[in-house]
């Protein structure tokens, strides 16, 4: 099989992102060539990003994403599910960003919070050049996951989605709920992802997320969306929807986003991934 000898900019940027966190440059070269990477081209990009001389890359021929409204966007500025009146606060058209007020009541965060509180764990990433799942070097906070259902409050909460999305609940991936210390932080990453880890059996592709903020953070600690200049405020109760995913198969890469670094207090949120079809196999 013929090497890989040319670096896309996301590429670049994930190495140069890495290489800030004090990855050794020869374990990110050596991962480049077991993915078919060629070797001289892949220690010589290397050495240019250490250096920092300009490396050559190429933008993949991609169509432009086709935008499809998602479901929860046809209904009206109020969406009511049969518990709770939750409001549509803002809206943005690209990417899809729905900043949603009322999704949560007050105790059901706290709830949240101190279920989840003695199950932490460090947070992990999959690796995007190895796909390994690993310790997360741009990812400090620690998190959790949930079975569907596996108490009666994520329970409560997963209908609610399902009604607020029109999402059926089997495509939902567990709640993961995310900790965020002061400092800790989670850097610009898609949902979706790479074209060579999606399975049917797993429901395929992501989506949308349902992002929820079980806290009010006093400062820091904002989503930002880096390539659209978008800053999303903690608000406990709250939610950001986004969709990125199309009937195609097209990912919106104006998806990009980020949490901030805490700078004051703490954060904490609850992550609902939903994929384009049913989880048939479930960990
Ligand atoms: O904590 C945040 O604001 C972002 C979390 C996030 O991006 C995720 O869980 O995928
Ligand atoms: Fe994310």
């Amino acid at each position: 099989m013929e090497k890989i000898a040319h670096i896309s900019n996301e590429l670049k940027d994930w190495i140069l992102n890495t290489l800030k966190t004090g990855v050794n440059p020869e374990a990110i070269a050596s991962a480049m060539i077991k993915k078919g990477f060629d070797p001289v081209f892949a220690y010589k990009t290397l050495l240019n990003l250490v250096n920092n001389k300009p490396v050559e890359t190429v933008v993949r021929e991609q169509r432009p994403f086709r935008y499809e409204v998602p479901e929860i966007a046809k209904t009206g500025s109020v969406i009511s599910t049969s518990d709770r009146e939750i409001k549509v606060l803002m809206r943005i058209e690209k990417p899809f960003i729905l900043y949603l007020d009322n999704v949560l009541s007050h105790e059901e965060c706290d709830i949240l919070i101190e279920m989840s509180r003695k199950r932490l764990k460090p947070s992990k990433v999959v690796d995007s050049v190895t796909g390994e799942i690993k310790a997360a070097a741009g990812r400090t906070s620690s998190g959790t996951y949930y079975q569907l259902s596996e108490a009666p409050l994520i329970g409560t909460i997963e209908g609610r989605i399902m009604q607020l999305t029109n999402f059926p609940i089997e495509n939902g991936e567990g709640l993961q709920v995310l900790h965020y210390k002061v400092g800790e932080e989670y850097k610009p990453h898609f949902d979706y992802f790479p074209e060579n880890k999606i399975q049917a059996s797993t429901g395929g592709q992501r989506i949308a997320t349902v992002l929820m903020y079980l806290n009010d953070v006093p400062e820091g600690g904002e989503t930002i969306f880096p390539k659209v200049g978008v800053s999303v405020t903690p608000k406990k109760g709250s939610a950001v929807f986004f969709h990125y995913g199309n009937s195609q198969g097209q990912v919106d890469r104006l998806s990009l986003h980020s949490s901030i670094p805490v700078v004051d207090g703490e954060k904490w949120v609850a992550t609902k991934w939903l994929r384009e079809s049913e989880i048939l196999e479930r960990f």
